[in-house]
């Protein structure tokens, strides 16, 4: 029950809110508000009719001598038919995404203690497919970061070379898929995190269109970046999956793009990809004291394989692309902060699914426990205050303003051509820096990202497949398409992957 205002609140919020009032006024306000009250009350007694915690098994902590790349945040396994599409698939679900009954620490330290109320929209629409989930994999902290050192409870590492990071923020995806431990895991990706870890772990990972898979059910940082999509070994297994996930849940006010037909991604597969134009994004390549120029070389050298497939390969400039992360910037740190830090994770303004468990959890949570929030998310918490005390939201805006400029420049390039090309990440896994300061902590976590984060600013559907191997680690190869074109990045990817596999520039180092 919520407890009528003393005058002295009344006072001390007029105050900050940059006014005073007189004791008439006082007193008339106490009575408006005692009559609001009353719904508060009504809203308090009425059921919201939202599904909470099923009757089913609740799983259990890994065993640490079966966690070997502290990738498993929790162990389940959960089915609830026999047949469906996903039938015999064992999926892993990144632990910012709700499975009834079953802890999400969402990578951080603050939601110890916290269990899942209701399934989200891709979890149920997975386990009414067939599958199994099979446990929640670890994500980094509050989703902030792309190496793999800021997850609780502990790192993660990657299975092809333990010394390096798997990649984040969907960590745990990417090192299970690489171990054999799932056959598919959904990921969320706000700045690149499908696409990271699925680019260092060597699996192909797709963030699809904003809006195509319901995020509803799932730990936000900004609803207009929030994405989850498919990671899987194979673009087979992709198409699978997303048969099953996309489409409107009626629930999230993400979707508001989406067609409401979609095509079957699976059977799209086979679409005759002979004479689409494949477009390498000039400046997707030799980023300023980022990129490795060996990457580069092998995702040049790996477009070669779309001529011999009939495709049409020339180079394309979007000069905006060098300015793609400074829009997500902008929208990304104070964003968050609103959404994250200052809101609970309710977005004001929008009619999606509330979660409120989980709003009164975290509510709680970032009260008692703020300082063991990560480096990362300090880092946004501060920015992102900063901002918004001294500008009101206004670079936020104007960077929302300018995400429709970055589109509309992308949108150009994919007028001429029907795919853009570029590296995912500008360099393969690097080290875990387990001494690394705060300051190199978050240059290791944010650093990876120009060529990711601008596609969620845009929602443009992006791929991430392995193209070649430098130093004996994974290169991955982004695939860039239209909006709700995914069945064209996945046709490409089908063909490349079959094409791929009988070449030695896929198993070798290329030099
Ligand atoms: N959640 C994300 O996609 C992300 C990726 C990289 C850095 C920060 C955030």
């Amino acid at each position: 029950m919520l407890k009528q205002p003393t005058d002295q609140d009344l006072h001390r919020i007029a105050e900050a809110n940059h006014f005073v009032l007189n004791d008439a006024e006082i007193g008339a306000f106490q009575q408006s508000i005692a009559k609001s009250l009353a719904s508060y009350t009504t809203i308090e007694n009425l059921s919201d009719s939202t599904v909470r915690t099923r009757d089913r098994d609740h799983g259990h902590a890994p065993l640490p001598e079966k966690n070997a790349y502290g990738a498993w945040a929790w162990k389940t396994s959960i089915r609830t038919r026999e047949d469906g599409a996903l039938h015999g698939k064992r999926i892993a679900i990144k632990d910012n995404i709700s499975v009834a009954g079953v802890p999400l620490l969402n990578g951080s330290e603050i939601m110890e203690g916290y269990v899942s109320e209701a399934d989200a929209t891709v979890v149920a629409r997975i386990l009414a497919a067939g599958a199994e989930i099979a446990g929640k994999a670890v994500s980094e902290n509050l989703c902030f970061s792309g190496g793999s050192h800021t997850s609780y409870p502990g790192p993660v590492l990657n299975p092809l070379d333990t010394k390096r990071m798997s990649g984040g923020s969907s960590s745990g995806n990417g090192a299970l898929l690489a171990a054999n431990e799932c056959d598919i895991a959904i990921g969320g990706d706000q700045g690149g995190s499908v696409r990271i870890p699925a680019s260092w772990c060597g699996v192909v990972g797709l963030k699809p269109s904003w809006g195509l898979v319901p995020y509803t059910g799932a730990f936000p940082i900004e609803p207009s970046l929030d994405h989850l999509g498919p990671m899987a070994r194979t673009v087979d297994d992709i198409a699978l999956m997303l048969d099953v996930i996309a489409g409107r849940d009626g629930l999230d006010a993400r979707q508001i793009e989406v067609p409401h037909a979609l095509p079957s991604y699976s059977t799209a597969l086979e679409a005759n990809i002979a004479g689409l134009r494949v477009g390498i994004l000039k400046e997707g390549f030799g980023w300023e004291g980022l990129s490795d120029p060996d990457v580069d070389d092998a995702v040049r050298q790996a477009t070669e394989t779309f001529r011999k497939l009939g495709m049409t390969v020339k180079q394309v400039s979007v000069p905006m692309h060098l300015h793609g992360l400074d829009v997500w910037t902008g929208i990304a740190t104070e964003g968050a902060w609103s959404v994250m830090v200052r809101d609970n994770v309710i977005a004001y303004g929008s009619q999606a699914l509330q979660d409120i468990g989980l709003i009164d959890f975290y509510r709680k949570a970032k009260l008692e426990k703020a300082q063991l929030f990560s480096p990362t998310v300090k880092g946004v918490i501060l920015l992102g205050h900063y901002l918004a005390e001294q500008t009101g939201g206004v670079f936020y805006a104007k960077a929302q303003n300018l995400r429709r400029k970055l589109r509309a420049a992308y949108d150009q390039a994919l007028s001429e051509v029907d795919i853009l090309v570029m590296p995912t990440t500008p360099t393969t896994a690097p080290r875990h820096e387990p001494e690394a300061s705060l300051g190199r902590t978050m240059e290791i976590a944010l650093n990876m990202m120009p060529n990711t984060a601008t596609f969620d600013a845009t929602g443009h559907p992006a791929l991430s497949i392995p193209c070649a191997t430098v130093g004996g680690m994974p290169v991955g190869m982004m695939i860039v398409g239209r909006h709700f074109e995914e069945q064209t990045i996945l046709a490409v990817a089908k063909a490349f992957e079959t094409q791929g596999i009988s070449q030695s520039g896929r198993q070798s180092d290329e030099a």
